[in-house]
């Protein structure tokens, strides 16, 4: 890839794709996504793991358009709730879910549990207005991307540990940001800008470890 290329990103998420631009942009590289593709047809997430779901985005919309393609499956991955919404985490409050019924549905699940388990050390796991920490929490971001001229893939994945807030900060990012704590930070994901979130935030670390997978390859 070089400055003035364009990156095709197999999402139709909004905020995936202000991330990608920002995070592209600044190498040079313009970004489309599939709001820039609208007739192709849609991709079924059924995979048990986000590696499975972005190698089939990245494919399935590689293949269709005949160049190399990205895709990011990414979610939130809860302790208290042993590992969900994970890979449902675009639907966990079902069909037609938005972020504001997604994060609804966090908490109501939380709450839920908080009255059994997680009362005893409530000072500890409160913030001064009040705001308890729920459980801990991790995001997870796998990239893929697929080159049908070769039919190989690259693939990188990235982490970033907080904890669920019981009420939403922030107006910044997207999704499960505003209840993402950051006791590093003492601030909640969507209270960064965008340059600080991609600094620490799982998309950001993928996304720096595959440029440097590519940097390697092409050496
Ligand atoms: O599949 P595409 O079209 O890329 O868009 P999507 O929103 O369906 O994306 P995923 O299938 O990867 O689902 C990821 C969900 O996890 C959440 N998520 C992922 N990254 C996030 C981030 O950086 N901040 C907050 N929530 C995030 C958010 O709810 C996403 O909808
Ligand atoms: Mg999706």
């Amino acid at each position: 890839m070089k400055r003035g290329d364009t990156v095709v990103v197999a999402t139709k998420n909004a905020g995936k794709v202000k991330e990608f631009a920002h995070a592209f942009g600044k190498l040079g590289l313009n970004v489309v996504s599939m709001f820039d593709y609208p007739d192709l047809p849609e991709v079924v997430e059924d995979g048990l793991t986000f590696a499975e779901n972005a190698r089939k985005k990245a494919r399935e919309v590689a293949e269709a358009l005949g160049m190399p393609v990205l895709a990011d499956d990414s979610g939130l991955e809860v302790e208290a709730l042993g590992g969900d919404p994970g890979v449902y985490s675009a639907r966990y409050a079902g069909p037609g879910a938005t972020d504001t019924l997604n994060n609804a549905k966090l908490l109501m699940e939380l709450e839920h549990l908080a009255k059994d388990s997680f009362t005893t050390d409530g000072k500890q796991n409160q913030l001064e207005d009040g705001t308890k920490l729920l459980s801990p929490a991790r995001f997870v971001c796998t990239l893929a991307l697929f080159d049908p001229a070769s039919g190989k893939f690259m693939e990188s994945i990235g982490f970033v540990d907080g904890q669920i807030a019981s009420k939403p900060r922030g107006s910044g990012g997207f999704g499960y940001d505003p209840l993402f704590w950051l006791p590093t930070h003492g601030k909640a994901m969507a209270e960064l800008t965008m340059e600080e979130k991609q600094a620490i935030s799982h998309r950001g670390a993928a996304l720096a470890l595959l440029l440097g997978k590519l940097e390697n390859h092409s050496e």
